[in-house]
């Protein structure tokens, strides 16, 4: 279909573009690509500001650590049962927890009862009921929601919303004690936004600062962006690496290279060199990216260059990338760009100090570019990379095989339920993981990872 083509529909017409450079020049032109919602007014801008200074080194290394502990405890549990139907639902428990540590201050054992009930619940089971109705709040809207004549979900949903919203709360009032007493922060997001928002204050007027209720909302956009996303992606690359033992073979090659027996694990020195972890992150989001962004033209005309040619987009159009296309374009990705292939990202090396190959920028956008680009990028990938560590360090993992077929065709079996069974629900997932049941083993001299952690 070319680089750039159009979708017209009865409502607005959709331009799709398959070109890194046009898609760079997209990202970089904010004002004349606005997103259609939450445009970048100044609010936002605002916001932003104060919003990334809280993704620092010393909260990805709370994170970190309690990823560690989380990830031991689920492969403890999953090595123990002969065959697993719950990893999807694991590894979002374990990313709620993990999330609650790093962005709330609040730690949690991997255990997690799914239960919603009205009984009042923790700030984390709040938490875990907000998130599994994101939909249904999103569309209903918190206040409609509290109406007390409507039926026993909405109730649930409505007072999971009041827990979280008075956890923020207690959480703000006690953090700005600290702040005027000069305590150290713990480095959580939720502190270290109220801290970074003082600051702004102290520099340039209450103006600059964020008020309560947008702190409050920074947190629901962290929870909401942040969680679904990571997990979904977990779920990708735990069925694809089930389908590929020789990547699972690779991995535990990276990880004993980088951290051998040791029982301490340090964020700072270990994470840059499980290059291969992150790459199956990677090769994961580049056939199945959890968010598509969308821009469009506003009430303008605009110019884009699409290789030698420039178009002029007309206003109101949707302009998408095209994420099936640029993600797996053979001229940026080679003749094998469909096949689920981690190694791709890396030169080849010595495990444990490779190097990233270059790529072409634009050609992978699965954490957006330019000025609306995730704040959570190295959050997630800290998240990814210590989990996958910790698993495939102390376990491989097959799918079960159905009675009669032999294990290469339970392989093909899991990679077909990845190609047809995956939809977007809010984000992109697997629809039916549960229809693959996966069986953890052991590695045979592997050393169970204790919690500690630096
Ligand atoms: C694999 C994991 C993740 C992926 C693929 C991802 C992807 C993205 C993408 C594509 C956007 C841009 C959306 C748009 O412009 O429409 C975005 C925005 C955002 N992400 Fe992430 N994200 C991930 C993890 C996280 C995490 C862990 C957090 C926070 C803890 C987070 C927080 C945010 C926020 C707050 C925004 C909005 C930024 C803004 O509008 O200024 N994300 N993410």
């Amino acid at each position: 279909m070319g680089d750039i083509w159009v979708l017209v529909t009865p409502l607005k017409n959709w331009i799709y573009v398959n070109d890194p450079d046009a898609l760079m020049s997209i990202f970089k032109r904010p004002t004349d690509f606005p997103r259609p919602v939450w445009a970048e007014g100044e609010s936002w801008r605002r916001q932003r500001k104060i919003a990334i200074r809280c993704f620092n080194e010393q909260t990805n290394a709370i994170l970190w650590a309690e990823t560690i502990a989380l990830a031991g405890d689920v492969l403890h549990r999953w090595t123990k049962i002969p065959s697993l139907v719950s990893a999807a639902d694991d590894m979002r428990t374990l990313t709620l927890n993990a999330f609650s540590r790093a962005a709330l201050g609040k730690s949690f054992e991997s255990q997690g009862s799914n239960t919603e009930s009205l009984a009042t619940p923790s700030a984390k089971e709040s938490l875990r009921t907000i998130l599994n109705n994101l939909v249904f709040i999103l569309a209903f809207g918190t206040e409609f929601i509290s109406y007390p004549w409507l039926p026993q979900r909405f109730r649930i949903v409505h007072k999971a919303w009041v827990t979280f919203r008075s956890h923020l709360i207690n959480t703000y009032e006690a953090e700005k004690r600290d702040f005027a007493e000069d305590k150290l922060p713990d480095h959580n997001l939720m502190t270290l936004l109220i801290r970074a928002s003082q600051d702004e204050v102290h520099k340039s007027g209450a103006s600059g600062g964020l008020t309560e209720s947008e702190i409050y909302g920074n947190m629901f956009a962290f929870s909401s962006a942040g969680h679904d996303t990571t997990a979904n992606t977990f779920t990708f690359a735990i069925y694809f690496l089930s389908a590929h033992p020789q990547y699972q073979d690779w991995l535990f090659e990276e990880i004993q290279a980088v951290l051998g027996d040791r029982e301490i694990w340090d964020y700072r020195t270990d994470f840059p060199r499980l290059k291969r972890c992150l790459a199956v992150m990677f090769e994961t989001m580049r056939l199945y990216a959890p968010i598509p962004v969308i821009k469009w033209t506003a009430d303008k005309t605009q110019p884009l260059s699409v290789g030698n040619k420039t178009f002029l987009l007309p206003p109101q159009c949707i302009i998408a990338p095209s994420y099936g296309a640029v993600h797996t374009d053979p001229r940026f990705w080679g003749s094998d760009s469909l096949v689920w292939r981690p190694s791709r990202w890396i030169k080849a090396g010595n495990a444990g100090n490779e190097e990233f190959n270059a790529i072409l920028r634009g050609s992978f956008i699965g954490w957006s570019e330019g000025i609306r680009d995730c704040p959570g990028r190295k959050f997630s990938q800290v998240e990814f990379s210590a989990a996958i560590a910790v698993l495939f360090r102390g376990a491989y993992v097959d799918p079960v095989a159905r009675d009669g077929e032999t294990m290469d065709a339970a392989r093909a079996r899991v990679l077909d339920l990845i190609k047809n069974d995956s939809g977007t629900v809010l984000l992109l997932q697997m629809l039916h993981p549960e229809r693959a049941p996966l069986r953890w083993s052991r590695r045979e001299k592997s050393s169970e990872i204790s919690a500690k952690s630096e």
